[in-house]
C-alpha cells in the first residue's frame, strides 16, 4: 500500500490504473480505524480492481464547538490495518493539501441536510457533501463505500449523487457492532467505563420501536415516545433524536402501515454522539410483500 498526500500525487498514480481500465473503489474515513470501517475495506475489496481510502478529518464539518481539535488519530496504526485489508492506495492528505484556500463552494442539501441529525449540527452535512464531492473528483472511483450507521449521511450522498449526477455507485453497508450491539464507532473511545456500559442501551431501542409496531401501534408520536421512555430507564442517555421517519426520504410518517419505517436515534452519554438506526419493516408490510 502508498500512501500519498497530495492530490497531484494520488491523480497521477491513479492514471495508469484507469487507462488500463480497471474498477476503482473508493473507502472515506475520518481515520481512527475499527471495524466497521474493515467492513468497507472488504466490500470495495471484493468489487473492485483497485481501492483507494481516504483519512482527512474535515475540518468543514465540526461546529465551532465540536470535537475537531481532539478527534481520535492514529495515522500509523490506521496504514497497518489497511495495508492488511488489501488497500492499494491510502490518501491523507493535510487540511493544506485539501483546502490550500478557504473553500468558496459548498455543496449543500439545505432540506435532507437540517433535519435530525443537521438539527443539532447545524452545517454538518453540507461539510460531508462538499468534501465527498471533492474527494469523488479526485479519485473519480467507480464505487463509493459508506456505513448505515451513518444513515443520514449516506441517504444525503446518494440523494446529491443523484441530483449532481456524480459519476459513481454509492454502496451502503450495513453496520458492524460491538459484542453488546453497541454499533462500533471511533468517539467510542470518548466515552468513560460507566457510559460505555450504560451505551449498551441505544441498540435496544430499535428493538423497542419494532415491538411496538409489532404489537399494532401505528401512531409513530407513541412509538418514538415509548422508545424515548426505555432510553429514560438509563440516566446517562441524553436522547437528542428519536425519529420515525421514511427509510429514503427521510420525511415524517403520518401512520405507520404497509411501507417500511426507519427509526433514526442520535444519544448523546456525557460530551459523546451514538448514532443508531434501523428500517423496520411492520408485518403487514412483509405479508404484503407475500402476496
Ligand atoms: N460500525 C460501523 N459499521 C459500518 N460502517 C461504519 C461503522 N462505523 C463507521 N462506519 C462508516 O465508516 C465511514 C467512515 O466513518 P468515520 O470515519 O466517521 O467513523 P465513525 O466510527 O463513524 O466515527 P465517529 O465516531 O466520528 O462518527 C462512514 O461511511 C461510516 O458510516
Ligand atoms: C464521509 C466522511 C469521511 C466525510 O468526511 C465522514 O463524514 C465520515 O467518516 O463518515
Ligand atoms: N461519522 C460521521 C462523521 C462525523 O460525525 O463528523
Amino acid at each position: 500500500m502508498k500512501t500519498i498526500s497530495t492530490i497531484a500525487e494520488l491523480r497521477a498514480a491513479l492514471a495508469e490504473h484507469r487507462r488500463a481500465g480497471r474498477s476503482i473503489g473508493l473507502v472515506p474515513t475520518m481515520g481512527y480505524l475499527h471495524v466497521g470501517h474493515m467492513e468497507l475495506v472488504r466490500r470495495a475489496r471484493s468489487e473492485n480492481d483497485v481501492v483507494v481510502a481516504s483519512i482527512f478529518v474535515n475540518p468543514l464539518q465540526f461546529g465551532p464547538k465540536e470535537d475537531l481539535a481532539k478527534y481520535p488519530r492514529d495515522l500509523a496504526r490506521d496504514e497497518k490495518m489497511l495495508a492488511a485489508g488489501g488497500v492499494d492506495f491510502l490518501f491523507a492528505p493535510g487540511v493544506s493539501d485539501m483546502y490550500p484556500r478557504p473553500m468558496e463552494t459548498v455543496v449543500d442539501l439545505p432540506k435532507l441536510g437540517s433535519e435530525l441529525e443537521g438539527s443539532v449540527r447545524p452545517g454538518h452535512f453540507a461539510g460531508v457533501a462538499t468534501v465527498v464531492t471533492k474527494l469523488f473528483n479526485i479519485v473519480q472511483p467507480d464505487r463509493a463505500y459508506f456505513g448505515e450507521k451513518d444513515f443520514q449521511q449516506l441517504q444525503i450522498i446518494r440523494r446529491m449523487v443523484e441530483d449532481l449526477a456524480q459519476p459513481v455507485s454509492v454502496v451502503g453497508v450495513p453496520t458492524v457492532r460491538e459484542a453488546d450491539g453497541l454499533a462500533c464507532s471511533s468517539r467510542n473511545v470518548y466515552l468513560t467505563a460507566d457510559e460505555r456500559r450504560a451505551a449498551a442501551i441505544v441498540p435496544k431501542a430499535p428493538d423497542e420501536a419494532e415491538r411496538l409496531i409489532a404489537s399494532g401501534l401505528t401512531d409513530p408520536a407513541a412509538v418514538e415516545k415509548g422508545v424515548i421512555e426505555l432510553l429514560a430507564s438509563e440516566p446517562l442517555a441524553r436522547p437528542e433524536v428519536v425519529a420515525l421517519r421514511d427509510p429514503e426520504t427521510l420525511e415524517p410518517v403520518n401512520e405507520i402501515g404497509e411501507k417500511p419505517v426507519l427509526l433514526l436515534l442520535f444519544v448523546r452519554f456525557g460530551m459523546t454522539k451514538l448514532l443508531d438506526n434501523r428500517v423496520i419493516v411492520p408485518k403487514s408490510a412483509r405479508f404484503a410483500k407475500v402476496a
